[in-house]
């Protein structure tokens, strides 16, 4: 069998050595040619699979380790009879624990407490709902949008996007990026929309760039209205606007998924996904081939003060500035080209672990510390 991948998904050979010959390639650089003869199509969300890439190829699977599949022609492949999977989840976690790093650090440079404020979620799937679960275990306030739950779930609590907006000191974007359909997500935060936004709001966008209104952000940011962005997805990826980047507080190349934990998962549901399709066994497990995280403990004993145990942990695994720092630093580079800075930094993204893979060994302390910790999905240890 034949495979093309992106190069940039992990544990290819470990996974799919057994189908056959593996050809590896920059995701943006896939085209026709190169999967003419190809039996499966392996990539992530820089490949735009559609009728031009597969018209003439005998590609038989297609499998992306992402969540996201806007950039996948589902209807043009079910109509060619190919096989498709993506990874619903895989890197939801990820992303919850980026969103954490981000409200971590703002409030320190802010100084609030977070369970002072009314986090606003937009879209509960995967990674909403995760965040919305973190978030309620750590007492803090929470409000949802996500109009598909509330007609599947008349008695559930959510709320139309004005009222969210009027409601929340902070709002998370989690939705698949669609221009069709009854709630359309493209340009969802357009100027009207954004104009809405309370003095002091924090908005955060770890979903897709285009769910807000780029163009519209800057307009309201020239005019100097006082909102904190954090934006981890662009539009015009991986070409932004770099007009914007001064007005943004946390700005990261679209690496809020990319703890290795997330993408291993991700190659491993689409290795599942294609077992099942091409009717082999799965011989192969994620357990068995992981590495081990570097940092496997942290210690706190006595009185240590909630926050600043949690933000000492949080940072030891996920810093978000520090790949804000590397953006500004690397775009900050004469005659630079804005689109190999995004997509090196992408490619070349250290090994990120998440929360879950670190033991938190704590004598003696508070209860709201322990509690905290497990709150956040630290693997919690007492004695
Ligand atoms: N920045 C990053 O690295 C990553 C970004 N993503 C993005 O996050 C998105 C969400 O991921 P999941 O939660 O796993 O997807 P999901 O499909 O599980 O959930 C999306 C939710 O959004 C809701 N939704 C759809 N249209 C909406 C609208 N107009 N208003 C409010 N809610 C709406 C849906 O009903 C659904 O509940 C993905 O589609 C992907 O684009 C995902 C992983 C990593
Ligand atoms: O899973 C998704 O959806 C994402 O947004 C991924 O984190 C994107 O990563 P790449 O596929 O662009 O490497």
């Amino acid at each position: 069998m034949k495979i093309v991948a992106d190069e940039n998904i992990p544990l290819l050979d470990a996974f799919f050595a057994s189908f056959g010959d593996i050809i590896r390639l920059p995701g943006r650089a896939i085209a026709a040619e190169h999967v003419r003869e190809a039996d499966m199509l392996l990539v992530r969300s820089v490949t735009q699979v559609d009728a031009k890439l597969l018209q003439d190829s005998t590609v038989r699977f297609v499998g992306t380790a992402t969540i996201g599949t806007d950039h996948i022609d589902e209807q043009f492949l079910s109509e060619k009879g190919i096989g498709f999977a993506s990874a619903p989840g895989c890197n939801a976690n990820a992303v919850v624990e980026y969103v954490l790093s981000a409200l971590n650090v703002l409030a320190e440079q802010q100084d609030f407490d977070i369970r002072d404020k009314v986090v606003g979620i937009v879209g509960k799937g995967n990674v909403g709902g995760a965040l919305h679960q973190v978030l309620q275990r750590l007492g803090v306030a929470t409000c949802v949008c996500d109009p598909f739950l509330a007609e599947s779930e008349p008695q559930g609590a959510y709320l139309d996007l004005p009222t969210l907006i009027a409601e929340s000191d902070i709002i998370s974007l989690h939705t698949p990026l669609t221009d069709s359909g009854p709630h359309p997500t493209h340009h969802l935060f357009n100027e009207h929309i954004l104009r809405q936004l309370k003095p002091g709001t924090i908005l955060i966008n770890a979903g897709r760039g285009a769910v807000i209104d780029n163009e519209a952000l800057l307009k309201l940011k020239h005019d100097g209205v006082n909102i904190t962005v954090v934006l981890d997805v662009w539009e015009g990826e991986p070409a932004l606007n770099i007009e914007l980047l001064p007005y943004i507080e946390l700005a990261t190349p679209h690496i809020a998924g990319y703890s290795l934990d997330g993408k291993m998962q991700g190659t491993e549901m689409i290795y599942k996904a294609a077992c099942r399709f091409f009717g082999l066994p799965t011989r192969i497990k994620l357990p068995g081939i992981a590495p081990m995280p570097v940092m496997k403990s942290i210690s706190f004993a006595g009185n240590v003060p909630r926050q600043q145990a949690v933000s000492t942990a949080i940072r030891s695994l996920y810093d978000i500035r520090c790949d804000d720092v590397m953006l500004r630093r690397e775009l900050g580079k004469s005659e630079v080209d804005v689109g190999n800075v995004f997509d090196s930094l992408r490619k070349n993204y250290r090994e990120r672990r998440e929360f879950k893979t670190l033991k938190i060994k704590l004598k003696n302390c508070p209860g709201d510390v322990v509690h905290a910790f497990k709150a956040l999905g630290f693997k919690v240890v007492t004695h």
